[in-house]
């Protein structure tokens, strides 16, 4: 299947010389959804807006569903939908309204039916005629989604969907686009919540300062990258570590009662054998161990200081 977008090296120079973008590069899979995670300032928006013809490139080109972005700007544009990172709703309009006049501003004919369809899956059907001063930041945020849906696009991007909202409306903005996922919208989001990404998306892009850094399936980007961490709990108390096992690099606990191990999940042999035998041979009894995978958050912390 082709790739439902096609970015080949995007740059974007604003006015002011800030360059937002340089040399991005890559292929969206119909379907999936794509976290792209960075710090303030690292680009997100300015891509978002420029594969929404919001912003012209300076650099490169791109393609949405095979239509180029530039030449074939409408097409391009039917086929998304773009849910902002700012809340502007005219608050005495009602839901069903709201979304009737988002359609029809993609020039698209009026179909109740398939409004009805959008506004059910996003829960908001019973408040179709509620005004939008009437709702709750929740559900403002769901008529956003939509609206952004109102044309029937095959690519959603979410710009910061759960940025300043509590931890009940982020759960409930994530089985949204899982929801969405599964109805085969194809899902780009932006997100400095690296719990956000680890939750929610198939893979995982990381902007920063432009450029993107990485891209991988996050199954792969979390074994490939990530560390793990593995914590021999002892039957007695040691004061200090054998000589015999100075080489493995291991750090005992005030109490002298727990080793940890740092390995890592890249290499062939994670030396956890050698570590045990050495224990056993130097009459060490181990009551129990644990092994703790490294977070996103350390993953990308590294990437990002490994690309500075
Ligand atoms: N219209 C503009 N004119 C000039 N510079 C801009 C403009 N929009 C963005 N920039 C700059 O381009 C860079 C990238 O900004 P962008 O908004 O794309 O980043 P971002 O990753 O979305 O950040 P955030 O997470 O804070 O939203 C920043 O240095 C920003 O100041």
């Amino acid at each position: 299947m082709p790739p439902i977008i096609e970015v080949r090296d995007l740059a974007k120079t604003y006015a002011s010389g800030t360059v937002a973008l340089t040399g991005v590069t890559l292929d969206i899979r119909e379907g999936e959804i794509l976290a792209l995670l960075g710090p303030n300032g690292a680009g997100k928006t300015t891509f978002i807006s420029i594969l929404c013809g919001l912003v012209t490139p300076t650099g490169g080109h791109a393609a949405v569903g095979g239509h180029d972005i530039a030449r074939d700007y409408r097409a391009a544009r039917t086929l998304i939908g773009l849910v902002p990172q700012e809340i502007a709703v005219e608050p005495f309009e009602t839901v069903m309204n709201t979304v009737r006049f988002s359609r029809g501003l993609h020039g698209r004919a009026r179909d109740d039916a398939h409004l009805e369809q959008v506004l059910r899956s996003l829960t908001l059907w019973d408040k179709r005629d509620a005004r939008l001063n009437e709702l709750s930041g929740g559900m403002k945020r769901r008529v956003l989604i939509a609206k952004a849906l109102s044309h029937g696009p095959r690519v959603l991007f979410l710009d910061e969907p759960t940025a300043g909202v509590d931890v009940t409306l982020r759960r409930e903005m994530w089985a949204v686009v899982r929801d969405l996922r599964a109805s085969g919208v194809t899902v780009i989001l932006t997100t400095h919540y690296l719990e956000e990404a680890e939750e929610m998306a198939d893979r995982i892009g990381i902007i920063d300062r432009g450029r993107l850094l990485l891209l991988e399936d996050k199954a792969r980007l979390m074994h490939e990258f990530g560390r793990k961490r593995l914590t021999v709990e002892l039957t007695d108390p040691l004061a200090a570590l054998p000589d015999s096992l100075a080489g493995h690099g291991l750090t005992l606990s005030e109490n002298g009662l727990r080793v940890s191990y740092d390995y890592d999940t890249r290499a062939d042999r994670s030396g956890i054998a050698r570590l045990l035998a050495g224990f056993a041979e130097e009459g060490i009894g181990v009551r129990d161990l644990e092994t703790e995978q490294s977070s996103l958050e350390e993953v990308f912390l590294r990437l990002v200081e490994e690309g500075a």
